[in-house]
């Protein structure tokens, strides 16, 4: 290889070619560097020694040849001005200068390991070695030449065998040597430099890290010693507001005074308002309170707070008379450690007379706290009994729960009043359960008298709220108007009769909506009703009558919306009235909002989704969700009977998450020649004909594929041909004289009305019901 010429391959850009050369010289001068190091311990191979020198003469003289072709290939006549803009030449050049370096220092020090042998030996070694050495290049090199370094000076070598020459190379190699030091270490130094840098910002990254996690750990600490602080805080204040309450019951049953009294009615009302999530209500609360139910806790929860505030105020007031009045003389209050020992006797001693009716304290006070406490808890008793009786003889609908332990018999009052009293029902209720021994129970009501006490009273409350969504409270009353003439449905009346077949469509909609609606006391926990239906299937096959005949036939308030009712021109309106919506549903539940064509509302997101309807369908979504939470913490009936029922002719179009919150997909299809049958006689039961049965069912057997919709039309058309057979007579015809509908109109009118539902779509929609949907016939 080192005989032969380096050869610039055709297809390498110069960088290339140059790694090229740099490559074949490494290793060549990798192979001798490992010879040198074998023969110079060898005695025998020593001889070897001048061909070592010769090829590491040959090797220089390969590179600077190699250069030279280099330059006369890619035509370069300054390698400094080439270097000046190419930083990788730059580099491979200072490369060759410091192998160049490495092989010259081999050379020479091979020379001097050969001056030593030839004193030794008889052999001349060194002059050997110099006439072995091949020519030097004719053609000098512009190599370096910007730099001060020729090739011809850096590669070439004398082959003239004298000493001067030899002295003039050496010093010349000297010389080049110490360059390619300087140079060697620069690179050094850089490399240096660059590797600090890195570990420095290496040392960065770790430290921003750090500061990240500390900042975040923080964060944390911070969130959860405000949550506990909270939680902390509101235990503190519901300590201190049945604290408050059961100081004014103590207070008051001993001292009997108007005043204390006034504060305990005041404290009772209060108490429930506190706790209205435990379900509680007293008889006046129940009483007192409007359909409105917003404007109503809002007003309740003032009326709450003013009195929990006097109650606070005359409690304290009474608690001072009681210490004096027992103590006989005005000396000051009590340490505080005993004021609290009463304060949870007195707390203790009423929340188990809630839970159970009886006292039982387990605090040991002294004997004169316990004597108080005996005697204000059974005062307590007493009171509460009494309240309770109070609130069942106001409260119907307390009275209805409460019903199975104790009924209380009708006082008296005219059907209007208790239907008024019926609309002033609390929203949330529980059971209470009275210990009343002594009594023997009356029979617990049977379903049926509590479904009918039940649905008279949610009748009455679907009535109220249509009346009163004027003024609903927390809406913008443009947006309620928006909804009552776009949105709420209130004028069609369409029940099961009135959609032709579809059998198993209407029983699995009874089952999923119209009895739970009817029945929220049977259909609990498990049984709860689902809160989101898609009837889907082909155009026209009556998803929108079936739709409003589950409305009719669960008596709920019907809110019908499509995209365009939803998008409105001001930005940020649609999600307002989506949110009303859905607010609104829920004050007058129980409802059903019934998004036609839903895909288009809600069809899967796209990339070039417009802004507004994606964030209609967000809105529409978390709305959608909130209506299950609500019912999942709720124990109110009325919040869980909302229905979100949807139709669709593109089913695969629905977006995922939306087709998620359908718990069931109905599939809605053609009418089979029953139903058609059924449709063709409804139709056909206004309109005087003279078809037969016989007639009818070819003409059934002829609409084979025909939706419900084709039908009408169909039917429709076909009723027009007498009159059109009139022609200019109509204006005079008397109506008895038009001739009856016969067969030969349909199937005239066919030829106009033909089925709209192609066989294609029919399989696809086969198809998405197999894979997500329940089939409906
Ligand atoms: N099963 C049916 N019983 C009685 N009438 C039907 C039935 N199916 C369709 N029709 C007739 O077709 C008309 C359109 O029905 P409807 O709007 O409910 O269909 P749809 O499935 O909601 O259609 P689209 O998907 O196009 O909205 C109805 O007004 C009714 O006259």
């Amino acid at each position: 290889m080192i005989n032969e010429k380096f050869q610039v391959p055709g297809n390498l850009s110069l960088t290339q070619t140059l790694d090229l050369l740099y490559t074949i010289v490494q290793n060549q001068f990798a192979n001798i560097s490992n010879k040198i190091t074998t023969e110079a311990k060898n005695d025998k191979s020593r001889e070897e020694l001048p061909n070592v020198y010769k090829e590491l003469t040959s090797l220089l003289h390969y590179v600077n040849d190699g250069l030279k072709e280099v330059e006369r290939y890619y035509n370069i006549p300054r390698w400094s001005s080439l270097t000046d803009n190419n930083e990788s030449c730059k580099n491979k050049i200072e490369d060759f200068q410091i192998i160049g370096h490495d092989i010259r220092v081999s050379r020479r020090n091979l020379l001097e390991s050969m001056k030593a042998d030839t004193s030794q030996s008889s052999g001349n070694l060194v002059g050997q070695a110099l006439s072995k050495e091949g020519e030097t290049p004719k053609r000098s090199s512009k190599f370096f030449k910007g730099t001060g370094i020729q090739v011809s000076k850096l590669w070439g070598n004398n082959s003239k065998k004298n000493d001067k020459l030899q002295e003039e190379q050496e010093a010349h190699d000297k010389e080049l040597i110490q360059k390619a030091a300087v140079i060697k270490e620069r690179r050094d130094r850089e490399s240096k430099a660059l590797e600090e840098m890195r570990m420095q910002d290496e040392i960065k990254k770790t430290q921003r890290a750090k500061d990240v996690e500390e900042q975040q750990k923080k964060l944390m600490e911070l969130e959860i010693e405000h949550k506990v602080k909270k939680q902390i805080m509101k235990k503190i204040d519901k300590k201190r507001e049945n604290m408050t309450a059961s100081e004014v019951l103590k207070s008051s049953s001993r001292n009997k005074s108007n005043d204390t009294s006034t504060a305990r009615n005041n404290t009772l009302r209060s108490v429930p308002s506190n706790s209205s999530d435990s379900g509680r209500y007293t008889a006046e609360q129940g009483g007192r309170r409007s359909f409105d139910m917003t404007r109503h806790r809002l007003t309740h929860r003032k009326d709450a707070m003013h009195n929990s505030a006097r109650a606070r105020r005359t409690s304290r007031r009474s608690l001072d008379i009681t210490r004096s009045s027992h103590t006989g003389d005005s000396s000051p209050p009590m340490a505080p450690s005993v004021e609290q020992n009463i304060n949870k006797a007195a707390l203790l001693a009423w929340s188990q007379h809630e839970q159970e009716g009886v006292t039982r304290v387990n605090l040991k006070p002294t004997d004169d706290i316990r004597q108080r406490k005996s005697k204000s808890s059974t005062d307590m008793k007493q009171e509460a009994n009494k309240s309770r009786l109070q609130s069942q003889r106001t409260n119907p609908r307390a009275r209805l729960v409460r019903s199975q332990s104790s009924r209380t018999p009708s006082n008296g009052k005219s059907k209007s009043e208790e239907k008024s009293k019926h609309l002033a029902k609390p929203t949330k209720l529980k059971p209470v359960q009275v210990k009343d021994k002594g009594k023997t129970p009356l029979p617990p009501p049977t379903i049926k008298q509590t479904a009918n006490e039940l649905q008279s009273i949610e009748g009455e409350n679907v009535e109220r709220s249509k009346d009163s969504i004027e003024n609903i409270d927390g809406i913008d009353p443009a947006i309620i108007e928006q909804i009552k003439s776009n949105i709420l449905d209130m004028d069609d009346e369409i029940h099961w009769d009135d959609v032709a077949g579809l059998t198993t469509v209407k029983t699995s909609l009874k089952e999923a909506v119209v009895y739970p609606f009817l029945r929220p006391d049977l259909f609990k926990g498990l049984r709860e009703p689902i809160r989101g239906m898609l009837l889907f299937g082909p155009p026209g096959t009556g998803k929108t009558m079936i739709a409003k005949a589950i409305a009719t036939e669960s008596k709920s308030t019907f809110f019908n919306i499509s995209a365009s009712s939803l998008l409105s021109k001001y930005l940020g309106e649609s999600e307002k009235l989506v949110k009303a919506l859905f607010f609104m549903a829920r004050k007058m539940a129980p409802s059903i909002i019934f998004i036609d064509e839903i895909d288009s509302i809600l069809g899967n997101r796209s990339d070039n989704e417009n802004e507004s309807s994606r964030r209609i369908k967000t809105e529409l979504l978390i709305q959608w969700s909130g209506l299950s939470k609500a019912a999942v913490n709720s124990s109110s009936s009325t919040d869980q009977r909302v229905l979100v029922l949807a139709a669709t002719n593109l089913p695969w179009v629905i977006d995922d998450a939306a087709r998620r919150r359908f718990s069931r997909r109905l599939y809605v299809p053609l009418p089979d020649d029953e139903t058609r049958l059924y449709h063709l006689k409804r139709l056909l039961s206004h309109q005087t004909n003279n078809l037969s049965e016989e007639d009818l069912r070819e003409i059934v057997q002829l609409t084979q594929g025909y939706s419900g919709s084709d039908l009408t039309a169909l039917a429709k058309e076909a009723a027009m041909e007498p009159i059109r057979e009139l022609g200019d007579r109509l204006m005079d015809v008397d109506f008895n004289n038009i001739r009856h509908v016969e067969k030969r109109d349909f199937i005239t009118a066919m030829e106009t009305v033909k089925k709209s539902v192609s066989p294609l779509s029919l399989a696809r929609f086969d198809e998405w019901a197999k894979e997500y949907g329940s089939m409906g016939s």
